[in-house]
């Protein structure tokens, strides 16, 4: 039986850092991260690194490709999160027919549908990850039946213009009331500093730019899940 995303976390953080891989095409920072790679050769460094999970960004904003995602989620057995703006029921029911295994809610976007958005994305057996930035974000994802939060360093509304750190995570995890639930940090993590910080609040961390921008994404992930 393949594990959903939250009990691969589970299961992984007892023997290394649980680290959810990004396949990120663009970043607004930066531009270009793919390089004229080929999306399934960083699909298969990521998974010689141990990845816990694959996160693949579908977003315009940051030129990703529904067609990716599919293809991603059939040459992988890991987890696969779908990461968009998901603003409607046809788009989890997508995501599903893709086959990801999770998708990403925002809860600044969605607000109080938050929690009726996670319902429909366990009805499509998806998990569901929901986004959190802020206090407000907080008693949003804790009204929904979400099993995972992900609390995003930055604010995902700025298209990531804004900086943002750990402290974010750091900040944000001791609101967090309702126990049981897998948390996230996201954005912003560079070094296995950054990483060992989120640690000490999250249960795993997701990276993208950093693993993208590396010259050798297995070697610099091998080190963020061993380190
Ligand atoms: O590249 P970074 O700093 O490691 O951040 C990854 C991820 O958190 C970021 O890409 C992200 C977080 N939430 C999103 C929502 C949409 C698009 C992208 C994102």
């Amino acid at each position: 039986m393949d594990f959903g995303l939250a009990e691969r976390i589970e299961v992984y953080r007892e023997f290394v850092n649980p680290v959810i891989a990004e396949i990120k095409t663009y970043s607004p920072i930066h531009g270009d991260l793919v390089r004229n790679r080929n999306v399934i050769d960083i699909l298969r460094a990521y998974e010689n690194a141990n990845a816990v999970g694959i996160s693949y960004i579908t977003a315009r904003e940051f030129k990703g490709d529904f067609e990716n995602l599919k293809l991603i989620c059939k040459e992988t057995e890991l987890p696969v999160l779908r990461k968009d703006f998901i603003l409607s029921k046809e788009e989890i029911e997508r995501t599903a027919s893709a086959e990801a295994s999770a998708i990403l809610l925002i809860a600044r976007l969605l607000g109080h549908k938050t929690a009726e958005f996670v319902d429909l994305a366990h009805e499509s057996d998806l998990e569901a990850l929901v986004e959190v930035h802020s206090a407000e974000d907080i008693q949003i994802v804790e009204e929904s039946k979400a099993e995972i939060i992900g609390i995003n360093n930055r604010d995902i509304m700025k298209l990531e213009k804004d900086d943002g750190d750990v402290s974010v995570t750091e900040r944000l995890s001791g609101l967090i009331s309702v126990k049981g639930r897998i948390v996230v940090s996201a954005s912003g993590i560079r070094t296995l500093e950054d990483l060992k910080r989120a640690l000490k609040c999250a249960d795993a961390v997701l990276i993208g730019t950093a693993l993208m921008m590396a010259d050798d994404p297995e070697s610099k992930l091998r080190s963020f899940v061993e380190g």
